[in-house]
């Protein structure tokens, strides 16, 4: 068995740092009782100086959220660490986080102090939080671009000053994995005292490489990964937690064994919730947790899925709470991925009706890049001939206009013979469908009226869907193609109406059985 990483999740505080993003007291409580849950570690649950609103949210948490560490941000600062230590003081296990850039950059610039008065200051940050708790995190900022020599006599001083875990970030994402893990394995290897703290890393993603550089440090040395949901955070963003998780778990040939406490099931939903409550959309193709994380668009591949789901995929959805693989119909599927659809939505074809679908599947798909089932369906009702089109559209007028009450005429065609009628209604598709009510009898209730553009352009080609009933029970789907939506409006309205005469003139045949 190999060694525990402790998951340390920053989207609380780093991942609310992303521009944007603020979230109020509710949300955090929300978001770091689903961390909890996830079975993270740590929960930073913010930074307490910076405002009374983020001091009560980190409370909130600290009092509210159990099972885990919560840990407060401060500067190498007293008020700020009096304030963080306020905040936090009632969690289960309370962890308080200072930090003090250490590269001369920030030293010169930001700080505007020497390096004799960052160690003074970091040193006694460091004793004033242990004064409160035994749980002192210390982090060297900007370490990436410390001068070694000095970053190390700080992470000594620190450790000798009580500092419990030592945090290494990587604060602009400079690092490179080769590079950044041996900068871990020389800490390690050389500082004083560093056996007796836990090594941590904080990697931002300002070079996409911030999972990276987070697992190289754990192959030399870390035990504690910093990261956020969703990779979120400070410009590019943080580690993505899901992402170093389920690395580990999916490589741990690779990574010494090395393992978490997280429950990799509960990951989808700790995305999704921090998505929605940050207002931050994920990527489609984001690992672990885009929408097409799972989907398999291309023929060949659905092909291979279908067979064995391992010639495609390295991790089972499930495993990370995503119900299962997504086949999507599209331009690029295959047969067996059409066939597959189709039973799952209970048509049985003939190889002779799949392959004529199929070739009409495949010419829609050419015009439209997003197949539905509403799409399939239509398909093969016209292929197998499921309703027979007893009304067919032969004309339609329509009078509309701000100041004109909305009338339609419409021409059906049954048996050769031409129905007419005309009729008003609230708006030109009410004044249809009435005018076809009237022909065909049948007092139709619209539940639902949709439309998409299957081409671009001014002249897109509309297709519109639409579900009626009669008895608000059994409901009909209708659809119409046209460049007029009106056109595409009526012809999806008879659609409807023809499939329930066809199912009611079916249950008649059944009864005189
Ligand atoms: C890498 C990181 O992610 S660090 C965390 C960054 N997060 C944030 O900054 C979010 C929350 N921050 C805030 O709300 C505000 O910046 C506050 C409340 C903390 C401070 O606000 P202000 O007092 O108005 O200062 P301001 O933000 O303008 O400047 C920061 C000051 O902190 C100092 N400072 C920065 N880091 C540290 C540190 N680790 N220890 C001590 N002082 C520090 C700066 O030198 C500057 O000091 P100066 O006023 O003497 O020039
Ligand atoms: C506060 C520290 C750990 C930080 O966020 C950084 O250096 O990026
Ligand atoms: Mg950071």
């Amino acid at each position: 068995m190999g060694q525990r990483v402790y998951i340390f999740d920053t989207t609380l505080r780093d991942g609310e740092q992303s521009p944007g993003v603020s979230l109020n007291i509710g949300e955090k409580i929300q978001i770091a009782r689903q961390l909890a849950r996830l079975g993270v570690d740590i929960i930073e649950a913010g930074f307490p100086i910076s405002s009374p609103g983020d001091f009560e949210a980190v409370r909130a948490v600290a009092r509210e959220v159990k099972g885990v560490t919560v840990a407060g941000l401060a500067r190498a600062d007293f008020q700020d660490i009096d304030r963080a230590w306020e905040a936090v003081r009632h969690a289960e296990q309370a962890r308080i986080h200072t930090f003090i850039a250490t590269s001369d950059i920030h030293m010169q610039h930001k700080l505007r102090m020497s390096r004799e008065q960052v160690l003074e200051a970091a040193v006694a940050a460091v004793k004033r939080a242990k004064g409160f708790t035994g749980d002192v995190e210390f982090s060297a900022e900007d370490a990436s671009r410390t001068e070694p020599a000095f970053l190390f006599q700080v992470i000594a001083a620190a450790i000798e000053a009580g500092a419990t875990v030592i945090n290494i970030p990587d604060t602009v994402g400079y690092a490179v994995p080769g590079e950044w893990g041996s900068f871990i394995e020389t800490i390690c290897r050389e500082v004083p005292g560093i056996d007796r703290v836990t090594v941590s890393v904080h990697c931002h993603n300002d070079l996409g490489l911030a999972v990276a550089n987070s697992l190289a440090a754990v192959l030399n040395g870390a035990r504690q990964v910093e990261g956020a949901i969703n990779g979120i955070g400070e410009r590019a963003g943080n580690a993505a937690l899901e992402e170093v998780v389920m690395a580990l778990y999916t490589r741990k040939d690779r990574y010494n064994n090395l393992y978490t406490g997280v429950h990799t099931e509960e990951i989808y939903r700790t995305s999704r919730l921090v998505s929605t409550l940050t207002g931050m959309k994920v990527q489609s193709n984001k690992a672990i947790v885009g929408n097409n994380a799972f989907a398999h668009e291309s023929g060949i591949h659905q092909a291979g899925v279908l067979k064995e789901r391992t010639t495609y995929e390295i991790m089972n959805p499930a495993l990370v709470g995503v119900s299962k693989s997504n086949l999507v119909m599209g331009k690029h599927s295959g047969r067996h991925a059409f066939r597959q659809r189709l039973e799952d939505m209970g048509f049985a074809l003939s190889e002779e009706e799949l392959n004529k679908s199929f070739e009409r599947f495949k010419k829609l798909a050419d015009k439209k890049s997003d197949i539905t089932d509403d799409d399939i369906e239509a398909i093969v009702e016209e292929e197998m001939k499921l309703a027979p089109q007893t009304y067919s559209l032969d004309y339609m007028q329509i009078s509309s206009g701000t100041a004109v009450v909305p009338t339609a005429t419409i021409g059906l065609l049954k048996d050769e013979a031409r129905l007419e009628e005309a009729a008003c209604g609230n708006g030109p598709v009410d004044a249809i469908c009435r005018a076809v009510d009237k022909i065909t009898g049948i007092n139709c209730t619209m539940i639902s009226w949709g439309i998409n553009a299957i081409t671009a352009g001014k002249d897109a080609l509309g297709d519109v869907t639409l579900k009626i009933t009669t008895d608000g029970q059994r409901v009909y789907t209708g659809r119409g193609i046209s460049t007029d939506v009106l056109e595409a409006s009526a012809k999806a309205y008879i659609n409807a109406v023809n499939k329930l005469i066809w199912e009611a003139e079916q249950a008649k045949a059944a009864e005189g059985e």
